[in-house]
């Protein structure tokens, strides 16, 4: 028992045990008494709270404005306490300093217990099994190996560049399919060519949804109730259900790893973050599904927020271009000069095209929640405030990026301010991808690929308003664009129309021929070319 308890955290049976012996009322009651004695030091909250908020975030910036200067707030939902953090200072203080106590996760027990058997790490609290998870998703996309995935997004960037030269209307489409290809190519070898038809990404995607189905506060009464999860399945359609789903997700996640072992086996595998797993997989100590399901992880994490990054860049072009689309054109006109594409070289001379990227990430950042919750495994006190032990920890990314305090003018895109010398409790000058031990492992392949897109728009294409059959302006209102943003977890922007123009015919030519020289390359990683 001690040395699987040590490989994989608490045995189920005590588990179970432990889950049926003790009343439901018995940790409540614990809590509650906790609560009771440090009333007069939990931070400032509001009374009663709102329920069937479909942008939580949005309400979440109305507290951390009410109440606590805008930095800590409490608010009791259900039977936990929420704390959320409505500052950079708040966040790093906690997140990253006091990582010890605040990197575990809340139970999601339909999401992360039944439906994926505790397998997605995303989900899973501090525990032996999830540092394993962590380690292996940091050496498989740290800065240096991050590096060596370079070429493959260079690639793909210049066919989404020529995509958005040919047909400018699906932008949504390209961006898609380019964040798509270069993870499935990092992670599994081979690429994407059409995102709405490719097997990975289909299979994937029906993945995510039958995640994200489950995984809606509030809607099962286990979530309440843990003890239902011992419930036999016999009893419980709803379990029989979703122990269904899951072996869909087994399935699938086991299958693509065994492609992948089978191209090894043939010696026409690419390199890539799977076959990097397998040859690693006694060291990292993962048993097959445990590979399988960290493999997959990259998908769920790195796809929506790559591609909505660019999308939110192209609104932002439309809203606020005229501001900074010529300085940026300029910059890249004398550093890279109208014969060539920007390259990963190129940023340390592009200054204002960095400051750009930081700005659009800082702007509309697409995790607004700042990530899956976070659960503190012990009490703490920050400021005079009392945290306690088990307290659900949100840091919206809505309340921080927009936080008056760190960001005067903060629905503008002003990339000015991160040219300038700014005290920012953080590394990059704002806190998109997180805080800690559960900073976003993906930075060095999600900031390089957005980071290359935008100088390579802004280098070839001038992006605008769209027109009307009648040759006006289709407006794009400041006001509806705030809130015409996708619900869910992750929040994007929603479809609208810009204008993409290439800047001249030298621009063009300069695409046309990158292009044809990708697709020679790309021929490598054709998802049937391993024959
Ligand atoms: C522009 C692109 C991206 C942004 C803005 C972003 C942002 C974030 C943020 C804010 C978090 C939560 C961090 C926290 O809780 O403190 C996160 C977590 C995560 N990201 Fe990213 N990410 C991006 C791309 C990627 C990519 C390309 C990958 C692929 C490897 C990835 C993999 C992950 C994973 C696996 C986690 C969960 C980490 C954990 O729970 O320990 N991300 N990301």
């Amino acid at each position: 028992l001690a040395s699987l308890s040590q490989r994989y955290g608490r045995p189920p049976t005590l588990d179970v045990v432990h889950s049926l012996l003790t009343p439901i009322w018995v940790p409540q009651l614990r809590q509650r008494w906790r609560f009771r004695a440090h009333r007069s030091q939990l931070p400032p909250g509001p009374k009663t709270i709102r329920t069937g908020v479909r942008k939580p975030w949005l309400w979440f910036q109305e507290l951390t404005k009410e109440y606590g200067d805008g930095d800590v707030v409490y608010i009791q939902m259900g039977p936990t306490p929420t704390i959320i953090l409505g500052s950079a200072q708040a966040a790093w203080d906690l997140l990253e300093k006091r990582g010890a106590i605040y990197s575990s996760r809340p139970r999601f027990i339909m999401g992360g217990e039944l439906l994926s058997g505790g397998m997605r790490g995303l989900m899973a609290p501090s525990s032996a099994f999830w540092r394993r998870w962590r380690k292996a998703l940091h050496n498989g996309f740290m800065q240096r190996q991050s590096e060596s995935y370079r070429p493959i997004q260079n690639l793909e960037s210049r066919v989404l560049m020529h995509d958005l030269l040919t047909n400018p209307k699906e932008f949504r489409t390209h961006l898609e399919r380019y964040a798509a290809s270069v993870i499935v190519t990092v992670t599994y070898g081979r690429r994407v060519e059409d995102a709405r038809t490719d097997a990975v990404v289909r299979a994937n995607a029906e993945s995510m949804s039958r995640l994200t189905s489950v995984n809606n506060p509030g809607k099962f009464a286990i979530e309440r109730y843990p003890a239902l999860k011992y419930v036999p399945s016999i009893f419980a359609p709803w379990k029989a259900e979703v122990l269904r789903q899951r072996q869909k997700d087994i399935n699938m996640y086991l299958g693509l790893v065994n492609e992948v072992k089978d191209k090894m086996k043939r010696e026409v595998a690419v390199d890539c973050f799977t076959t990097y797993l397998i040859d690693k997989q006694e060291n990292h100590g993962l048993d097959d599904l445990e590979l399988a399901y960290a493999a997959g992880s990259p998908f769920g994490a790195g796809v929506e927020t790559s591609a909505g990054s660019l999308a939110s860049f192209l609104l932002a072009c439309v809203k606020f271009g005229q501001g900074f689309i010529p300085k940026a054109q300029a910059e890249l006109d004398k550093v890279v000069g109208s014969d060539r594409l920007p390259t990963f070289e190129d940023m340390v001379s592009l200054p204002y095209v960095t400051a750009i990227v930081s700005e659009t990430l800082r702007w509309r950042p697409i995790t607004v929640l700042g990530g899956t919750p976070r659960a503190s495994i012990a009490d703490d006190t920050y400021r005079g405030m009392f945290i306690l032990k088990g307290s659900i920890v949100i840091a919206p990314l809505w309340s921080i990026h927009l936080n008056e305090n760190d960001f005067p003018d903060p629905h503008r895109l002003l990339p000015e301010c991160f040219l300038e010398e700014r005290q920012y409790p953080g590394l990059f000058g704002h806190s998109a991808f997180g805080w800690g031990r559960r900073v976003c492992p993906g930075l060095h392949l999600g900031h390089p690929s957005v980071t290359l897109n935008i100088a390579r728009i802004l280098w070839g294409f001038n992006v605008s308003l769209a027109k009307n059959e009648r040759g006006e302006n289709i407006e794009v209102d400041m006001l509806v664009n705030l809130f015409a943003f996708s619900d869910g977890f992750n929040s994007s922007p929603l479809p609208f129309e810009c204008l993409i123009t290439a800047r001249s015919s030298k621009h063009v030519q300069v695409i046309e021929q990158e292009f044809q020289d990708a697709l020679r390359h790309l021929k490598n990683y054709a998802a049937d070319s391993e024959d």
